[in-house]
């Protein structure tokens, strides 16, 4: 028998100093789960722990690129969310038999479908099922509460991205830029105290970022991605493909705002005819474009772009970034974080935030009504 209890109780559980959290995170890239540990109060982080990545193998990743765009009850849905569960529990599992110990684990899921003013949002994983087997209490189904409040349900990552700012000393508006699947910001004012209160953030998806480009590797190398971008380096950009990407009505939408992994299905009929190295080119620049785009919208210039996520591996995506953006960009593991892991780190985080009764996200990052704690606790039981 599972139980989900509420968050009251969960509360009572925690007690009120610093707990150390487990978050766990498969990305829209699908290259397989991030697992991280946390110590924090929901507010303030005291220390980051270990932390794990469990690839999917190829096979595994086939079946979970049938079900991306479906929604629970779909044929494609049960075997893929078998594999996100499976492969969350080797995660899981081989965490915890290090120390410390958790109290308490974030578990966003997989997510396949996303169309917030529509369907809804669909993230794979049943979080009760996991928190009997790993024998935890589980946070997951983070995106849902926000959703029916009329928010965008993502990204969720922000009120964490606040958080990070105070743990590095960041004296002065800054941005989180996550290069994943889809890209991500949060602009940041570390000088406002709470992540949900006016001016402190503002959050939303810049356009598609490194999905596009893993879509053609695949399909026309077989390879997962362009390593170190090294391929679209030695390509050229069609200035006419960015042009009209840049059109697309996403980019005449005020944040905040959210895409799902295949938003932009006509980028690829775009590049079609270019060569492999100038269409990735092309596509680097259309990721880098979308987020000159997006940063616009800061409410006032941030001092530095912190760049999170697999995409700050890439050579070509960096350099496209910097040549269009007027202060530093960096790869975030200059400040001494892990920009492979903040997005299982901060499920950690907004898994003990939903614990202790705060909010996860707030008009300015989702356009939520109201500021709001979505998330579900499962907690295993002895029968
Ligand atoms: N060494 C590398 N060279 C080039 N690209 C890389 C490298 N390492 C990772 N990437 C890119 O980063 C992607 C994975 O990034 P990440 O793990 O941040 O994405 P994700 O978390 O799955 O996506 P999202 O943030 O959209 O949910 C890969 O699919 C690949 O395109
Ligand atoms: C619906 C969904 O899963 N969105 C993801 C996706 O991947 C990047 C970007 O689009 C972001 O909005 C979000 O993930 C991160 C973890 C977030 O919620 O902050």
């Amino acid at each position: 028998m599972l139980k989900t209890i509420d968050k009251g109780a969960l509360r009572a559980c925690l007690g009120h100093g610093p707990a150390w959290a487990m978050g766990c995170m498969s990305g829209t890239s699908l290259d397989g789960v991030d697992a991280a540990l946390v110590e924090t109060d929901g507010d303030v982080i005291t220390r980051f722990g270990p932390t794990t990545f469990h690839p999917y193998s190829d096979a595994e990743r086939n079946i979970l690129r049938r079900a991306l765009g479906k929604w629970q009850y779909a044929p494609e849905v049960p075997a893929a969310a078998d594999i996100v569960e499976t492969v969350h529990r080797a995660a899981i599992t081989e965490l915890m038999q290090n120390d410390p110990a958790p109290v308490l684990l974030g578990f966003h899921g997989q997510t396949f479908a996303h169309d917030p003013q529509g369907q809804g949002t669909h993230q794979a994983g049943d979080g009760q099922a996991l928190a009997q087997s790993v024998g935890l209490p589980v946070v997951w189904d983070f995106r849902s509460a926000d959703v029916k409040l009329g928010g965008e349900g993502a990204p969720l990552a922000p009120f964490f991205h606040h958080a990070c700012a105070r743990f590095i000393k960041a004296d002065a508006p800054l941005v989180f830029l996550n290069l994943g699947g889809v890209g991500n910001v949060t602009w940041v004012d570390p000088s406002r105290r709470a992540p949900d209160a006016a001016g402190a953030c503002l959050a939303f998806d810049t356009g598609p970022a490194n999905a596009p480009m893993d879509d053609l590797m695949q399909k026309r190398r077989g390879k997962s991605h362009d390593e170190g971008g090294r391929l679209a380096l030695s390509g050229a950009t069609k200035t006419e493909v960015v042009d009209l990407f840049l059109g697309h009505r996403y980019f005449h939408r005020m944040p905040p705002k959210s895409l799902d992994r295949n938003d932009f299905p006509d980028l690829s009929a775009m590049v079609e005819d270019l060569s492999d190295a100038d269409a990735l080119r092309t596509l680097t620049a259309c990721a880098a474009a979308a987020v000159a785009r997006g940063m616009e919208h800061c409410p006032t210039p941030p001092a530095r772009v912190l760049v999170t996520g697999g995409g700050r591996r890439n050579a070509a995506l960096m350099a496209e970034l910097r040549a269009r953006l007027p202060m530093p960009v960096e790869d975030i593991d200059t400040t001494g974080l892990d920009g492979d892991m903040l997005e299982a780190q901060a499920f950690a985080y907004l898994a003990v935030r939903v614990a202790r009764g705060l909010t996860t996200s707030a008009p300015t990052t989702t356009g939520v009504a109201a500021a709001v704690g979505g998330g579900i606790v499962s907690i295993p039981t002895e029968d």
